[in-house]
């Protein structure tokens, strides 16, 4: 990032921004209420995402919380104090849009977690590409024990992570599960001691491939999600189309050919 893009970031009252060998982290700093996701927490996490498409070194994101929790849910006082239906609507509304906007960066994305990552919390990792647990962590979607249901995306994304079954275990339980459960679910892809070095180190192994290809990798498998496999099948083959046109296709292809690794420039 040069001095002048340093300049353009915006002031987080509730998080921290930095980016250092292509990777931006991304930290949820409130650790006196467990990273708890208020409005403005939430209004300053869906402007890190512009920050993070407008830096051109950036390749992967990570994101991470401060302290024993990655995010221990929406802030269940701002709850309390909704009054109407409609303004629970609008709440759920700005959390899906967040967490929309997190999902449609066009970068691999993981959540790092650290502890806890419950409700809201669960939620924004499952809006990431990929998980990455510390052994501490517990995870899961409490809010039927609140009275309220998931609101950020939680039931939609788990249930086409997981499946109905796995979905509805965790939903109608709101149990909290163990890094170890997590991973035997599919819930989170690793598991280390330090999740932000493991996010680190796998973002690295991510790091190493084109960055075009992996942009364009993460829109086939979007796009195609909901779709038909013959029409999901049309959209990868368009995108296949778009990657052979790229200088990294050629980069890669003519690295391989001389037996040297690949120097991507994300063109
Ligand atoms: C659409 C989305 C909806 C949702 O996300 S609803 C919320 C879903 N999340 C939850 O239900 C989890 C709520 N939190 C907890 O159950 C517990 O916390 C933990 C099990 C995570 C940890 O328990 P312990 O170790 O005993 O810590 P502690 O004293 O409860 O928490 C430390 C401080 O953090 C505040 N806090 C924790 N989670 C939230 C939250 N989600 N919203 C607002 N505040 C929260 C507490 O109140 C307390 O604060 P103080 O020190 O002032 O008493």
């Amino acid at each position: 990032m040069n001095e002048s893009m340093e300049s353009q970031i915006p002031e987080f009252e509730f998080l921290s921004y930095e980016a250092r060998d292509q990777v931006a982290i991304v930290t949820i700093r409130r650790p006196q209420a467990l990273n708890a996701l208020n409005q403005d927490l939430l209004v300053e996490l869906a402007s890190v995402t512009d920050v993070i498409t407008q830096d051109p070194e950036v390749r992967v994101a990570v994101f991470t919380g401060e302290g024993r929790a990655f995010v221990a849910g929406a802030d269940i006082g701002q709850i309390a104090d909704i009054q109407d239906a409609f303004a629970g609507r609008e709440f759920a509304l700005l959390g899906q849009t967040v967490m929309g906007e997190i999902a449609a960066l066009p970068l691999p994305t993981i959540a790092a977690i650290n502890g806890f990552a419950l409700g809201g919390g669960l939620e924004l990792a499952l809006a990431c590409d990929l998980r990455v647990a510390s052994t501490k962590a517990r995870l899961g979607l409490p809010e039927v024990s609140l009275g309220i249901i998931p609101g950020f995306g939680g039931t939609q994304r788990l249930l086409r992570l997981l499946g109905r079954g796995r979905a509805l275990d965790l939903i109608f339980t709101g149990r909290h599960v163990s890094a170890e459960e997590a991973l035997q679910l599919g819930l989170v892809n690793r598991v280390g001691e330090d999740a932000l070095e493991a996010a680190l180190e796998l973002a690295r192994a991510i790091l190493k491939n084109g960055p075009v290809a992996l942009a364009l990798a993460k829109e086939a498998v979007t796009r195609g999600e909901g779709l038909e496999l013959e029409e999901a099948l049309e959209v990868e083959a368009d995108l296949f189309g778009f990657a052979v046109t790229t200088k990294d296709m050629k980069e890669g292809t003519r690295a391989f050919l001389e037996k040297r690794a690949p120097e991507f420039k994300g063109e």
